[in-house]
């Protein structure tokens, strides 16, 4: 997307691949800082403290991660070493388990002579995918707002989302904001309301910037306010991301979206997920039993961090010192309370039948 009229991804190479390159997401929207990665340790680093975020863009930084290991030790014995420092950094978001089982078995076998240039061709392969597949996303999510238009016969649609799906959590365009950018492109009315998103402030943060450097309309709002806009009449339709959905419909997100989905449901407002494939558990049915849910330290929620009015960069308490705090990063809504799942092949229902009809190569395997 486009910052200050320039356009980016959200990671890229330099100096021969020696340098990977991206925002470190914690200081936007006060500072747009570049930051270069230059080893396993720096990827790996980065996706625990939330430097980068996102489950296609942790995929991502992964994939660089193992180049970078790869340019100290190509054997195997060093991908294996890369991959169980990588896979233990966030437990919840798919995408990385798939982009690390999908660089070892692109380098497994190969001779050590080809193995970089191969890996860095394959992460490479993996942001070009993901950029083809949000913008697909936004496609067929365009359709859904287009009729909500329609269904309104006037003023703009109001879609509500958490957290921060965007272009800063993928590689472009967003999933769940790829169909607000493409309604933006095809000149419908659209306003956002942003759930802040406590307690990292993705929303507030991130959407917010994303949307403010995109020209889109959007209002934030405490996470508390959704359903209450929704009794109201005040959302059309809510559009999320997802971090890892089973192979029945059960989305696992960002901690609150599953209150969402409760009022959405009791409120008649469609409750739509975006889900690119790379986010898609296979192998898991059960989300509340099966995906697992990290709990961050809970210095997250007792502090905050702000710009003070002369500019500066402050983190303040906001606890009771020695009170303790509980940090449940994500939640999971089961498939009963999505409408639907718009994938890069098409909306589809959240079910098991949903998803194979899609993705039917995945569903027989
Ligand atoms: C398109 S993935 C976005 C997904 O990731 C976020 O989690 P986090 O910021 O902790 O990485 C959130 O769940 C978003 O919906």
């Amino acid at each position: 997307m486009r910052i200050d009229g320039r356009h980016y991804r959200t990671i890229w190479t330099e100096d021969d691949g020696r340098t990977v390159m991206t925002f470190d997401q914690r200081l936007l929207p006060h500072e747009l800082r570049l930051v270069a990665l230059k080893s396993l340790e720096d990827a790996a680093q980065a996706i625990e403290t939330m430097l980068v975020r996102g489950a296609p863009l942790i995929g991502a930084t992964a994939a660089y991660g193992v180049c970078l290991a790869l340019r100290d030790d190509p054997s195997d014995e060093g991908i294996e070493r890369a991959f169980e420092r990588l896979i233990r950094t966030r437990p919840t978001a798919v995408n990385l388990r798939w982009a690390l089982e999908r660089m070892r078995s692109a380098l497994r076998n190969q001779p050590h002579g080809g193995r970089l240039e191969r890996a860095y061709a394959e992460a490479a392969r993996i942001c070009d995918e993901d950029v083809a597949i949000c913008k697909a996303i936004g496609d067929h999510g365009l359709a859904l707002i287009r009729a909500a238009a329609q269904r309104k016969g006037g003023g703009p649609v109001n879609v509500l989302t958490h957290c921060n799906a965007g272009w800063l959590a993928t590689i472009d365009w967003g999933t769940a904001t790829a169909p607000i950018y493409r309604a933006q492109e095809e000149g419908i009315d659209v306003h956002v309301w942003v759930d802040e998103t406590r307690p990292r402030n993705q929303g507030a943060a991130l959407t917010a910037f994303e949307l403010g450097q995109q020209g889109i309309a959007h209002t934030v709002i405490a996470d508390n306010v959704g359903g209450h806009l929704m009794q109201h009449g005040m959302v059309d339709l809510c559009i999320v991301g997802t971090d890892r959905t089973t192979r029945r419909g059960d989305v696992c997100n960002k901690i609150g979206t599953y209150l969402k989905a409760l009022a959405a449901a009791d409120n008649g407002v469609p409750f739509y997920v975006a889900l690119p494939s790379t986010t898609i558990d296979w192998t898991i049915e059960d989300g509340l039993r099966e995906v697992p849910i990290e709990q961050r330290d809970g210095s997250e929620l007792t502090r905050v961090s702000g710009r003070t009015a002369d500019g500066r960069i402050e983190t303040v308490e906001i606890t009771p010192a020695g009170s303790p705090a509980g940090n449940w990063a994500f939640d999971v809504t089961p498939a009963r309370y999505v409408t639907g799942l718009v994938t890069e092949r098409g909306v589809c229902p959240a079910t098991a039948e949903g998803l194979a009809a899609v993705f039917p190569e995945q569903a027989e395997s």
